[in-house]
């Protein structure tokens, strides 16, 4: 069996692993084809081609292709059956729901679908249901309604709102057909096990960033069709016993909360709102009073400032998962979540941001928290504190250097399951949670004397949208979700190999 590569890789060695083949085809050999070089000497020849992915610098994927030609009509015949089979006992998607939000980001989500994503699903003979919304909560609404188990994985092709809508669909599909109230802030919720995959085509694509490490549809739609699984943790939002919202990258108060929501009086702008509206909240300097009292995750094995991030197969995230659920084994239903420690913070903050990932993006490589894991049951809780806007600024600047953002005496970082926040005006307003906190949590650590100006509440911006109330309870449940993802790989000599010379001989 001979080898007839793509152009750029001739003469080169290379191998491909099966789990990242996409696609085998017979070839069919036209005239042109047989009388190029060595074929030329072949009798009648018979050939197949593997498509398969070829990985590029920054995380990038590309379907890159290989012909291989014998004249054994018997034996080309063979390698495709056998081929095939390998790709059948894989766990790759054969049928998919795919919402498009044609109004997201810059409106291309359509055309993104149509012109790069379809003929990659074609290729690998993946069937689809497309749905193009017609409104917001369409998708989500329609979660409520179709046969899911028909389906391998549900798509959603928009941006960060996009994919917050479709979750929120399948976990609450979820919860519904197994009878579980959604407003029980304890309630035990029903796993996802249905996997979403992101195609990124809207203004904001940084949940598909942080688990692919780059926003490119190509890329996310290679991701889908491999069957990439990647666990991630979704922070469940209560008032009281109302549900508000899930997570799965920032719950923002203060300063996030602020821009997010001078932002939406501002969508005219359009993206550059958001520099817009930063500038101004940055300048204002507004902080706010109030009491954040959580429960450290002690099941976790690492710490908000480890040196390394989470990464493909990230051995934190497992052995976390695995001491949880030990956890849970041993003391069963005995294990009451409220008998654990909790710590009780009364204060003045900028912000006060909890993060389930490191929520990087282009323009903050590193994220609010770099250590941050996708997958280990826990968030980062970072409490700015009151400062001077020069040091705030210092803060901000160092999410865009080496330098490490949580070595300032006015932020404090702590890895956590569960937390509470209260502001001022409401614990006035609604002394419950207060007193709960004082009966339940002892002592509390107070770090100035009481604010004497005038301290409005702030909005919590949860994952891009603001929530109706500033006093919530949130809880992490580990591994709640999964995407068609790996999380982000090392650039490995893998890496640099592949992007050299990429393919090697399969066969
Ligand atoms: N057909 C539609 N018309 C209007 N809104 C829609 C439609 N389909 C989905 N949406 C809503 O649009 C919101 C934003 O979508 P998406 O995240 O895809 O785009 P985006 O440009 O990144 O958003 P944003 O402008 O908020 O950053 C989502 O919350 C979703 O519920």
């Amino acid at each position: 069996m001979r080898m007839r590569q793509n152009p750029q890789f001739d003469r080169k060695n290379c191998f491909v692993p099966t789990s990242e083949i996409i696609a085998v085809e017979e070839t069919e050999l036209n005239k042109k084809q047989r009388n190029i070089g060595k074929w030329q000497k072949m009798a009648k020849p018979h050939a197949f081609t593997v498509y398969y992915v070829k990985k590029a610098r920054n995380h990038r994927w590309r379907c890159s292709d290989v012909t291989f030609w014998c004249v054994d009509e018997h034996l080309c015949n063979q390698w495709i059956q056998a081929l095939k089979e390998l790709l059948e006992m894989q766990s790759k998607p054969k049928q998919l729901l795919v919402y498009i939000n044609p109004y997201g980001g810059k409106r291309q989500g359509k055309s993104i679908y149509e012109q790069k994503v379809a003929p990659l699903f074609s290729l690998a003979s993946i069937s689809t249901d497309v749905v193009i919304t017609e409104h917001a909560n369409h998708a989500k609404d329609n979660l409520f309604e179709v046969n899911i188990n028909k389906y391998d994985g549900v798509v959603c092709v928009g941006g960060d709102g996009m994919f917050s809508e479709v979750m929120h669909g399948l976990i609450g599909r979820m919860q519904k057909d197994s009878g579980i109230d959604q407003n029980n802030p304890k309630a035990p919720l029903v796993q996802c096990n249905i996997r979403i995959g992101i195609i990124p085509a809207g203004s904001t694509d940084c949940i598909c960033y942080s688990t692919v490490g780059i926003s490119d549809p190509v890329t996310s739609a290679l991701h889908i069709i491999v069957g990439d699984c990647q666990p991630l943790d979704v922070s469940s939002v209560h008032h009281n016993n109302t549900f508000l919202k899930y997570s799965v990258s920032l719950l923002g108060y203060g300063f996030y909360g602020d821009i997010l929501k001078d932002s939406e009086k501002k969508r005219w702008m359009g993206p550059m709102r958001y520099d817009y509206s930063g500038l101004k909240t940055f300048l204002s300097h507004h902080y706010y009073e109030g009491t954040i009292s959580f429960q450290p995750a002690k099941h976790t094995v690492g710490s908000p400032q480890d040196k390394d991030s989470c990464r493909t197969g990230c051995y934190i995230c497992k052995k976390s998962e695995q001491q949880l659920s030990q956890q849970y084994k041993e003391c069963g239903l005995k294990h009451e979540e409220d008998e654990e420690e909790w710590k009780v913070i009364k204060g003045k903050f900028l912000a006060i941001n909890a993060v389930n990932m490191s929520c990087a993006c282009p323009r903050s490589p590193k994220g609010l928290s770099p250590a941050a894991h996708l997958a280990d049951g826990s968030a980062d809780l970072i409490l700015v504190r009151k400062c001077s806007r020069f040091d705030f600024l210092r803060y901000l600047v160092r999410h865009t250097n080496q330098d490490d953002q949580f070595d300032f005496s006015f932020v404090d970082v702590y890895r956590v399951k569960s937390f509470q926040f209260t502001s001022k005006l409401s614990e006035d307003n609604e002394s419950n949670v207060t007193d709960i906190g004082k009966k339940r949590f002892g002592q509390f650590c107070r770090d100035h004397p009481a604010c004497c100006c005038n301290i409005a509440s702030s909005t919590w911006n949860c994952d891009g949208e603001t929530l109706d109330s500033s006093a919530i309870q949130v809880r992490v449940h580990c591994q709640f979700v999964k995407l068609f993802a790996r999380g982000i790989e090392e650039n490995s000599k893998d890496e640099a190999a592949y992007s050299q010379s990429s393919i090697e001989q399969l066969l």
